[in-house]
């Protein structure tokens, strides 16, 4: 990678081209650009007229990141699967050496970045369902605003392999253009859309599929299974990402938001999980697993707490998320720390068992190789690891699709995040398909899985403006 400052940014760009001519073929050509502050939903809003179906937006519950990410200049995505991480990895990487960027310091989560998901399975990732998906779905913004501790940055990119030297002037109009646009932005309508059909999927097969798995658990080496069910809606009128991004915004704000689209339909979601977080050698991972309602009253609500710390059918869901994790970080970590005992994550609808992890990474590690190390963890996919995909595929009556899996970003330097697409809808113009999942073990009951479900539902449900009439 090649790096200047600003004044450079003509000469670099005739460089760039120069390189591209001789490799005979692109070079990825980034601009970093440090901004007053930019409402970052506004951001992605503008980019709606000519970008609707190449967007993505991204924030971590502490909103140390946030990245709205506008137009697409490469992608990567495919329907084959086979060794999918380290192809994608070699893929960036490939693009990273010879990129020219330029920037004055080096801030994670800007510059070149690579924002996407993965689906569950990757030998079940055809599905009509998600055929706008695929197995993987990976994209390089052109134009991403990235607010990085509450410091704005502008990010434009372009893939440069033809003569045309207006291009860059092209896009620093255009950009400002979007920016003009997000900046009068007032406020999202907070209005819903009207719900007008609601259709749990096989509720009664589910119970019955959660019934076989405990007792494959009670009478095989099967230890864990994690089961989904579906929900799919139908509104009024056509489902608007920013609508729900702003309203999972306020109503989730402990949790990961994102939202990636392709093409027509959008994949949303609010969820409380991180998959891994690497920043520099730093990782960080986290168990979750183990989960209760809200109490209607403090009082009510730390007694649901108090009961799910010491209930043992959770907390052993919940320590054979910690024991794989703890064994996936040391694969690639030296130290890895974890605490002994779990704690507390409140949301607005779910209580659940909570464990970080944390590790320094051996010198090599990608924040791909993390991800193809922890995922799935126990608390989406079970325990051991491949006979639970193998049943999951094999029982499940759903497409899972990119619910349950790594989405999140990469940038040109190491970093990265990914989160676990739960508490997530795929959206498909005014119809949507609500997932939700949980962790079968030896003392389970499908009824009462079932309500967990159920209430798993609600972040979604609600962002979306549906009413719940399920069990709850
Ligand atoms: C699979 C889901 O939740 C997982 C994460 C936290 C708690 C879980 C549980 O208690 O079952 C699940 O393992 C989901 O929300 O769809
Ligand atoms: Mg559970």
């Amino acid at each position: 990678m090649i790096t200047a400052n600003k004044l450079n940014i003509m000469e670099n760009f005739h460089n760039a081209r120069v390189a591209a001519k001789e490799k005979n073929s692109s070079v990825l050509f980034s601009e970093v650009t440090k901004i007053g502050m930019l409402d970052p939903l506004s951001f992605y809003q503008s980019g709606k007229e000519n970008y609707n179906g190449d967007r993505f937006f991204w924030q971590d519950p502490k909103k140390a990141t946030i990245l709205a990410g506008v137009g697409k200049i490469d992608v990567f995505q495919s329907s084959l699967n086979q060794n999918r991480y380290k192809e994608i990895e070699k893929q960036w990487e490939n693009l990273i050496e010879h990129a020219f960027v330029i920037k004055d310091q080096d801030i994670p989560g800007t510059g070149p970045l690579l924002f996407g998901g993965f689906s569950f399975d990757s030998a079940k990732s055809n599905s009509m369902l998600w055929d706008q998906f695929g197995d993987h779905l990976f994209y390089i913004p052109k134009y991403l605003l990235s607010i990085i501790n509450g410091q704005a940055y502008l990010t434009v990119n372009a893939l440069i392999d033809s003569d045309d030297l207006s291009m860059l002037t092209e896009a620093g109009k255009e950009i400002d253009a979007l920016i003009a646009k997000a900046q009068h932005f007032k406020n999202l309508p907070a209005d819903q859309n009207v719900l007008m059909e609601q259709l749990e999927v096989f509720p009664e097969q589910w119970k019955e599929i959660v019934q076989t798995a405990i007792n494959e658990i009670r009478t095989t080496d099967l230890d864990k299974l994690v089961l989904a069910r579906e929900t799919r809606l139908k509104f009024q009128s056509a489902i608007s990402s920013e609508i729900v991004l702003n309203r999972l915004m306020l109503e989730q704000p402990a949790s990961f938001i994102f939202c990636l689209e392709s093409g027509s339909d959008f994949f949303i979601g609010a969820s409380p999980e991180q998959l891994v977080q690497k920043n520099g050698t730093s990782l960080s991972s986290a168990c979750l697993a183990g989960s209760i309602a809200r109490g209607k009253t403090t009082e009510e609500d730390n007694v649901l707490g108090e009961t799910l710390l010491h209930d043992q059918k959770n907390l052993i869901e919940h320590q054979y998320v910690v024991s794989m994790i703890k064994h996936a970080m040391e694969t690639i970590c030296g130290i890895v720390m974890v605490p002994d005992a779990p704690q507390l994550m409140k949301t607005r609808h779910i209580q659940h068992l909570y464990t970080p992890v944390a590790g320094e990474s051996r010198s090599g590690v990608s924040i791909f190789d993390c991800v193809e190390k922890l995922h799935p963890t126990p608390a989406m996919g079970g325990l051991p690891k491949e006979k639970a995909v193998e049943r999951i595929r094999e029982l499940e009556l759903l497409e899972r699709g990119f619910y349950a899996s790594p989405i999140g970003w990469a940038d040109g330097q190491g970093n990265g995040e990914f989160a676990v697409a739960i508490r997530s809808a795929l959206v498909q113009g005014n119809e949507a398909s609500l997932f939700a999942g949980c962790g079968i073990v030896e003392d389970s009951e499908p009824q009462s899985e079932y309500i967990e479900t159920a209430i798993k539902f609600k972040p979604m449900l609600s962002a979306l403006g549906g009413n719940l009439h399920a069990t709850s």
